[in-house]
């Protein structure tokens, strides 16, 4: 017996420099979009690319727990934008003078703005009760679900598409407007279009909401809090 099935296995080719230098570029550039959407509808063999690019995502057990609702209707996207509302208003409560006025200045979706909405699921059921790498994690399957998520956010960068991910929601609303059933968790509302422009660094940034940290200040050595190598 060969010790590989070479047909399953390809070689490590390796990237070129301008191969390499386009994984960081989409990477570094990526942003959450919340104002830049262009209203034109996103062509089939895009979504079809960025779905594709989703599905590839590692997963627990090899689970693939997603789905993909996909949302064009304005209606539907209407009521979502409503309830997105109602939880922004809750929000803005929990934060106390100045930081509230702040809040509230904030734009953080494009729900009816963007042409399309993609709701990201979690079934938690894919592959029975017992999966490969969850059994002592039940959170691993919605892990595996974020990790489809940032590849869809990523292709979309390629191909300029902006994504907006807007999580201010009560899930229970989500799962009325679109039918979704009692135990599906709903990871994400991403709000999809082409865009034109982005900001060079996060929106939130920009607006003096928060800053990027230091990475230095993140790592750490052989043990949480060590910072001597
Ligand atoms: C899980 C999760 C949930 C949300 C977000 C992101 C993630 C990962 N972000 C976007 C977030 O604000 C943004 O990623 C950071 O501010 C960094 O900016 P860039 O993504 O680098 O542009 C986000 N943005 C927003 O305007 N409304 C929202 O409800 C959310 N929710």
């Amino acid at each position: 017996m060969r010790p590989f099935d070479e047909d399953a296995m390809s070689v490590a080719s390796g990237f070129s420099l301008a191969e390499r230098e386009a994984v960081y570029h989409a990477i570094m550039t990526r942003r959450d979009v919340r104002s830049q959407f262009l209203p034109e509808p996103l062509p089939d063999d895009v979504v079809e690319r960025l779905l594709t690019a989703a599905h590839h995502a590692p997963s627990v057990g090899f689970m693939q727990p997603w789905n993909f609702i996909l949302v064009k209707s304005p209606t539907v996207r209407a009521r979502i934008r409503d309830a997105f509302a109602k939880a922004n208003e809750e929000a803005a409560l929990m934060f106390e003078g100045e930081r509230r006025q702040a809040y509230r200045s904030l734009k953080l979706e494009g729900i009816t703005e963007a042409p399309l909405g993609i709701c990201v699921t979690c079934d938690p059921t894919r592959s029975g009760s017992v999966v490969l790498g969850r059994t002592h994690n039940p959170r691993m399957d919605s892990y595996s679900t974020v990790c489809a998520i940032q590849n869809l956010w990523l292709a979309a960068r390629a191909e300029g598409v902006g994504i907006g991910w807007v999580s201010i929601f009560h899930e229970a609303d989500l799962k009325t407007i679109l039918g979704i059933p009692e135990h599906i968790e709903v990871v994400a509302w991403l709000c999809a279009g082409f865009v034109d422009r982005l900001y060079d660094q996060p929106e939130l940034s920009v607006k003096g909401w928060r800053q990027r940290l230091p990475l230095e200040e993140l790592v750490f050595h052989d043990g949480w809090g060590r910072s001597e190598r």
